[in-house]
């Protein structure tokens, strides 16, 4: 395909035109963990066209070059890219006569190993009082001595560079350098970092862009160096506009490989073929939204399922809070409980590792779609695993898929009624029903289930808060997006006593499904000296369950919050404690009505308000690891009570010890 014309390009996304798709994919080697072997053959396992060779694997291989040549062509890999060359350009003549010197040793070196393209990083050290002209005229004579070896050079403007920071600035020396094998690599990490306008690819022909390398980021305020190396991760999976970044670059007529680079202190120690895997995915995703195509949205909650240690414990909370027990499911030791368009089903299958790890936990959430089908087929295009469930003939089978901590999500169809599979409960069940609460827990304040009918106050699940584990968050964050649509909020650290919890709210636009992930802090993941253990990629279901056996919660959604407490608390219902010194600051905060205040704090409700709107709500008694919220939103506000959430997890901290 001609690329002349290039400055006034097609955009890729103009009326009628097909958008453009991914002509290759890449991955730096950085980007994974083991030996540079290993990342070879994990990158070829996912699917990768080729690869970054990343210099300091390459020095730390025991493989030849020729080695590496053979490797790559056996695994069916390109090499793409040597990098990086540093500290080349800008430099007194002495220094720079050292540096061609430098260079041509590697030159020699990517000859051996088959690469015709070198990264060069603007300078960030030893560049001397600049002068456009010189590192102009730098750039041209190593283009120069780079094409005695049919070579090219690509000039990526690191965000840190001493004088070049922007890709502006360095296609200005390349254009002006003028030499056929003189391009630029743009790299979104360096450019979105410092929020440059990508409207301005449109400014570089295409075919001089001899590089391009994607990488996502949260969105943090700290030096740019530091929040490049450890904290990058893969599209989807951060805060970056990649999308307005892959048109833009489509649009200067872009159709050699996309690459990955991401320095991240997680992939860097989490399975290889794992990794390699995601990074698949999140060029999967990429590819898909800037083409526009977007997964549909979830419509609402279909149910959440929670496995106990403690059943029975479980049982009791529920219709303490007003729902209706259903009853035993017909074949299944499962009993489901509900109030409004709330479902819950508790499953009794207690498994040795949670009660190992004395948890309870989120083992599903169902969410409707309009078309299970087609998102459980784009699940499996995302390669995510399969969920299912054993059922008998009669059941209504779900589609369902796991999230990478582990949780099954189960995929219903939109309905405003209840779910069909509600009719395979039963009520009576041998006395099963109420009897659920009764061995343990029978006596004063246990009402029969059937007496407490759902009464109104609960009108459906808010959220579903998951606890994941630390080298799982940014996978659970791109699972979310890519498979429905919803957006991450900007994230949050939640102080607790046992570390600082990251936490990143998904959603729904319209709020209709808002799935809270909470990052577990390390120190308190009783498994991480297995991470690498799945070498196969495969996700060990009961190592799982047993990492995801922290606080996790179910929230539902009422209409008046105060008195949905004040029945619980009626019938018997422990919430967990708020202590004083919450109501005093919250009294300082907001000038709130004394009265309201005192109900408030006897109720163990806590409150928030924003421009939005008003927020009440409280938790429950945790049961095992599992606990629930009951929240009432007023006037459109929108968030999760700003402060409750280190005050709740102190207080279970303390509950836990005692
Ligand atoms: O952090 C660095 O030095 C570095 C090196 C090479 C790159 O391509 C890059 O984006 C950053
Ligand atoms: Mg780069």
């Amino acid at each position: 395909m001609s690329q002349s014309a290039p400055a006034v390009n097609a955009n890729a996304n103009a009326v009628n035109a097909e958008p453009t798709r991914m002509s290759r994919t890449s991955i730096a080697t950085v980007c994974l963990a083991g030996t540079f072997e290993e990342k070879m053959r994990a990158a070829a396992e996912a699917g990768f066209d080729g690869i970054e060779v990343f210099e300091p694997d390459l020095v730390a291989s025991p493989l030849s070059p020729e080695q590496v040549r053979d490797l790559a062509a056996e695994l069916g890999l390109t090499l793409d890219l040597y990098q990086p060359f540093r500290d080349l350009e800008g430099v007194e003549e002495s220094v720079f006569q050292d540096n061609l010197r430098r260079l041509e040793g590697k030159f020699q070196l990517m000859q051996r190993l088959g690469v015709d393209l070198i990264l060069l990083c603007s300078n960030v050290g030893t560049a001397t009082s600049w002068e456009d002209e010189v590192a102009v005229d730098q750039l041209r004579r190593a283009a120069d001595l780079a094409a005695g070896y049919q070579i090219r050079i690509a000039y990526e403007a690191l965000a840190w560079g001493r004088f070049v920071n922007t890709y502006e600035h360095a296609w200005s020396l390349v254009e002006q350098a003028d030499r056929p094998n003189l391009g630029v690599c743009l790299d979104s990490f360096h450019i979105l970092s410092r929020r440059g306008d990508v409207s301005g690819f449109r400014a570089i022909p295409g075919e001089k862009v001899f590089f391009v390398q994607m990488a996502d980021a949260p969105i943090m305020l700290m030096d740019v160096l530091s929040w490049s190396r450890h904290h990058r991760n893969f599209p989807g999976e951060g805060g970056f506009d990649l999308v307005t970044f892959m048109r833009e670059l489509y649009a200067t007529g872009y159709t050699g490989p996309i690459s990955l680079e991401v320095f991240s202190d997680i992939y860097r120690q989490t399975e290889s073929v794992r990794t390699a895997r995601e990074a698949m995915r999140s060029l999967q995703w990429l590819d898909d939204a800037q083409a526009g195509e977007a997964p549909t949205h979830p419509t609402g909650w279909d149910f959440a399922e929670v496995r106990a240690a403690e059943p029975a414990d479980l049982a009791e909370v529920l219709t303490q809070l007003g729902f209706e027990d259903h009853g035993r499911h017909r074949t299944k030791d499962v009993h489901l409980f509900s109030a409004g368009h709330a479902r819950v089903v508790t499953n009794d299958r207690t498994e040795a590792p949670l009660e190992h790890a004395g948890g309870s936990v989120i083992a599903s959430i169902g969410l409707q779609v309009p078309d299970p089908r087609t998102t459980a087929d784009h699940a499996r295009a995302l390669h995510y695993p399969k969920a299912w469930r054993a059922n008998r003939a009669d059941e209504m089978v779900l589609r369902g898929v796991q999230a990478p901590d582990g949780t099954e999500v189960f995929l219903a169809p939109t309905s405003a009624a209840a779910p069909q599979w509600v009719a395979e409960y039963g009520r009576n069940d041998g006395g099963r029903v109420a009897g659920a609460a009764a061995p343990r827990d029978a006596g004063a304040g246990t009402e029969p289930a059937g007496v407490v009918a759902g009464d109104g106050l609960i009108l459906g699940i808010d959220h579903v808060n998951l606890a994941q584990p630390w080298q799982w968050f940014e996978e659970g964050v791109l699972f979310y997006r890519s498979l429905f649509g919803l957006e991450a909020q900007v994230s949050n650290d939640v102080p607790s006593p046992q570390g600082l919890v990251r936490s990143e709210v998904m959603r729904t636009p319209d709020g209709a499904v808002r799935v809270p992930l909470n990052l577990i802090p390390h120190g308190l993941d009783p498994g991480r000296s297995s991470t690498t253990r799945t070498v196969t990629g495969q996700i060990d279901h009961d190592e799982l369950r047993l990492k995801a056996a922290y606080p996790q919660h179910v929230a539902f959604l009422a209409s008046d919050a105060v008195e949905v407490a004040r029945r619980a608390r009626a019938r018997g219902l422990r919430m967990l404690p708020v202590p004083s010194n919450y109501y005093e600051d919250l009294a300082a905060r907001f000038a709130l009505d004394e009265a309201f205040l005192a109900e408030l704090r006897e109720n163990d409700v806590m409150y928030d308000r924003d421009e939005g709107g008003e927020f009440l709500h409280f938790y429950t008694r945790t049961v095992g690891t599992v606990f629930f919220e009951v929240v009432e939103r007023r006037d459109g506000y929108e968030g999760y009570g700003a402060g409750s959430a280190p005050v709740r997890l102190a207080a279970q901290y303390d509950l836990d010890r005692q």
